[in-house]
């Protein structure tokens, strides 16, 4: 059901506030007349079907009039938001901005990070979040509604726990498809037509991935049932392990962590 809360997204015109944005509206989590959101140029396109959201170019603005305000600029922008949000609820979805930053730029001590993907924009993401002290019951109630208005959502115990999970989830729409590009590559290299290759890769990844999802299956078990046919899968998938396919993911997930550590020190900014 629709809150009667203002809830603004500064950034609200960009991939993942359009995003989320679209999917509260179409769930019904959020009124058009209670969302509000904010660009620097004034384009923010995909609400046309709900006239009554409004859109500024003013964070102060967006600040003064919501309830609730989404931080979905990219970390580097940030330092050009100025807003005061003491008495708010803050959720940002920056990558590598700390809860500590957080409540230093905006004054507020009610400070939720979230780590959607881009499948939000098919109300297909995953979100972990982690809420500070101040966070009441009623603030997490809504922010789990919010998220599980575009897939699914858990509250995680700690922000170490939240920067892991940047580089898993909030990356994590990009590790499929470099599956799915290296498996590309090799059918058109083998001289698959390239419409058959594209439609093979495209079945695999995502028709396997919804297999995957079906009843919670463990990905073990899948990986075992294929081993013990003994057959051609067997065959592809211990090639892959001996070439080093556990090590290549958790050296990419190691490095996306690191990132994501390393940017906290690089987007620390004092109170204004
Ligand atoms: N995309 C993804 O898959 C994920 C993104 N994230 C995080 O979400 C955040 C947003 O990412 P994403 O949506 O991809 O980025 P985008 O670049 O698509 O969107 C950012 C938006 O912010 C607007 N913007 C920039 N500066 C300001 C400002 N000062 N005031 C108001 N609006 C501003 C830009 O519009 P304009 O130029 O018109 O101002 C732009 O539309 C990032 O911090 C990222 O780390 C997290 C997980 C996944
Ligand atoms: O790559 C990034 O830094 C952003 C955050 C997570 C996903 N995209």
């Amino acid at each position: 059901m629709a809150q009667a809360m203002t809830f603004g997204i500064i950034g609200g015109g960009g991939w993942l506030g359009r995003a989320i944005g679209g999917a509260m509206l179409e769930k019904g989590v959020l009124a058009p007349a209670g969302l509000i959101l904010s660009s620097r140029s004034g384009r923010i396109e995909g609400f046309a079907a709900w006239p009554g959201v409004r859109m500024t170019r003013d964070n102060r603005e967006l600040a003064a009039s919501a309830d609730i305000i989404v931080l979905s600029v990219r970390p580097e922008q940030f330092a050009d938001v100025h807003i005061d949000a003491a008495d708010k609820l803050v959720i940002s979805f920056m990558a590598g901005v700390s809860v500590d930053t957080l409540s230093a730029r905006t004054g507020s001590r009610r400070v939720i990070r979230a780590m959607p993907n881009a499948a939000a924009e098919i109300g297909q993401c995953y979100t972990p979040w982690f809420a500070t002290e101040a966070v009441s019951a009623a603030d997490k109630a809504f922010t789990q509604a919010m998220f599980e208005a575009c897939g699914g959502a858990d509250e995680v115990a700690s922000e170490a726990d939240l920067d892991y999970l940047t580089g898993l989830v909030g990356s994590g729409a990009a590790y499929p498809a470099l599956l799915a590009e290296a498996m590309l590559g090799h059918a058109l290299a083998r001289g698959i037509p390239r419409q058959v290759a594209e439609n093979a890769v495209r079945g695999v990844v995502v028709g396997a991935s919804q297999l995957l999802g079906r009843d919670g299956m463990p990905p073990a078990a899948m990986v075992q049932a294929m081993l013990d046919y003994r057959g051609t899968t067997a065959a592809g998938l211990q090639a892959m392990l001996d070439a080093g396919f556990g090590r290549a993911v958790e050296a990419g997930l190691d490095a996306a962590e690191t990132a994501a550590r390393r940017m906290q020190a690089e987007y620390s900014a004092p109170a204004e």
